[in-house]
């Protein structure tokens, strides 16, 4: 039933209703984008004050130690970094000492393929196959790439029915996003981790779909690596730092290619010799973006304090519903997303020829979903802050400006340098 008397009714019975008065959603637009870019919530706007006026502006270099009381805040700056990785433990089933946030997913990805490769390499160095798939977030492929082109990594890809068969014993690590961007697909990760075990790979996971929004269990899984994003689910606000998982068993011997003072075990001893830190501090590498982790911490309370399994379930409810919706109103538009709610991410994307005019004539009505190339229609839901009556009407707005070809104008047409 997609009825606006069963969208309130849902409404009225979410137990998570209460979370949307704490973001600050502007009058008249619906936001199914938070899985690129996550809304403000209201408490990181004032956190910043406190850390641009209080902790920066007032409490200045002292702020990296213990905070006067009187500028309030969240707390040292110097252990922000641990801080957010234990608080996002829970969320991908890891232990707090596992992660750190630091740097961007980029990054993270590049220092741990660096760093399963070194573990992976062997006395003859030989064992460098890094397993991919194609279509996987570019970022991710590229940064095999470049490690390519240094002559430390080979890059494989095989599709990901393929993958356990593209297994053999020159794979060093399988390197695969959860949730695909794209498509919304969510893999077994249990299972293609122990596949890769078995075969005596490592496996490093892309989470930045994932976390906030689908249940993420590393631990069970006995994944090796994960990293994500803090801007999507996370809503730690544009350009967040991001997040490394270590699984317990590797931080010992893990090396990293960025040996920075931060990630040295006495940053504040000022050697000359680099002395990796104990455990997951030694990911770190430069001083902490004390701003873009402030905002993040924020983030990631709000989410802590929904609790993952609440919002995995608002969110399977939610591209449930809308898929409902969409069926009913558009019943020709292919949706590319899995079918069963519990093999896909919190999104929904739908194929059309024209997706691009499409998505900015549905912006142009204050509804914000987005565009992937070529012909993708992707909308998130961020179960923090949409409703159900959110997506009836994203829904009737997307009906009408199909059906009316509203989207056929040249405003419309124009690519922007980011979609
Ligand atoms: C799966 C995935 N990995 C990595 C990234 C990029 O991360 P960053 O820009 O933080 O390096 C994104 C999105 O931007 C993504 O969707
Ligand atoms: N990271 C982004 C950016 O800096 C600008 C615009 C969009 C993004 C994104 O997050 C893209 C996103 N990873 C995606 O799934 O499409």
């Amino acid at each position: 039933m997609t009825t606006e008397a069963e969208a309130q009714r849902l409404d009225a019975a979410d137990p998570l209703r209460h979370f949307r008065g704490r973001f600050d959603l502007p009058e008249g637009v619906l936001y199914l984008d938070g899985n690129s870019l996550g809304p403000l919530p209201n408490s990181t706007r004032e956190r910043l004050h406190t850390v641009i006026d209080g902790e920066w502006g007032d409490g200045l270099i002292r702020s990296w130690n213990r905070l006067p009381d009187k500028l309030g805040g969240g707390g040292e700056w110097i252990t922000l970094p641990q801080r957010i990785g234990a608080a996002i433990a829970p969320l991908i089933g890891a232990q707090a000492h596992e992660v750190i946030a630091c740097d961007s997913t980029s990054v993270n990805i590049f220092k741990l393929i660096w760093a399963a490769l070194r573990m992976q390499a062997g006395d003859d160095g030989r064992r460098k196959v890094v397993l991919s798939e194609p279509g996987n977030f570019p970022t991710d492929l590229y940064m095999i790439e470049g490690l390519e082109r240094q002559g430390l990594a080979e890059r494989r890809l095989a599709g990901v029915d393929d993958i356990e068969a593209a297994l053999d014993e020159d794979v060093a690590l399988l390197m695969l996003t959860h949730v695909h961007y794209k498509t919304g697909r969510m893999l077994d990760m249990a299972r293609l981790t122990a596949a890769a075990h078995d075969r005596g790979a490592l496996v490093l996971w892309d989470l930045s779909h994932s976390v906030g929004a689908v249940p993420v269990e590393l631990a069970r899984a006995k994944a090796d690596f994960a990293v994500g994003c803090g801007y999507k689910y996370l809503n730690g606000g544009p350009g967040a730092p991001a997040f490394a998982f270590v699984a317990e068993r590797h931080l010992h011997a893990l090396e990293q290619p960025l040996t920075g003072w931060f990630g040295h075990a006495k940053p504040f001893d000022f050697d000359d010799d680099y002395v990796p830190a104990n455990g997951i501090d030694r990911l770190l590498c430069g001083t902490p973006q004390v701003l873009g982790m402030s905002a993040l911490e924020s983030g990631v309370a709000i989410t802590a304090e929904a609790g993952i399994d609440a919002l995995v379930a608002k969110s399977r409810a939610l591209s449930e519903f809308f898929r409902a919706c969409v069926s009913r109103l558009l019943p020709d538009l292919p949706c590319v997303s899995p079918d069963d709610p519990a093999g896909r991410g919190s999104q929904l994307s739908f194929r059309h020829e024209h997706a691009y005019p499409i998505c900015q004539a549905l912006i142009a009505r204050g509804v914000i979903g987005d565009f992937r190339a070529p012909d993708i229609l992707r909308f998130g839901f961020g179960p923090l802050y949409i409703g159900y009556e959110d997506l009836l009407r994203a829904a009737e707005h997307l009906a009408e400006v199909v059906a009316t070809g509203e989207w056929d104008r040249e405003e419309f047409r124009a690519r922007a340098a980011v979609t």
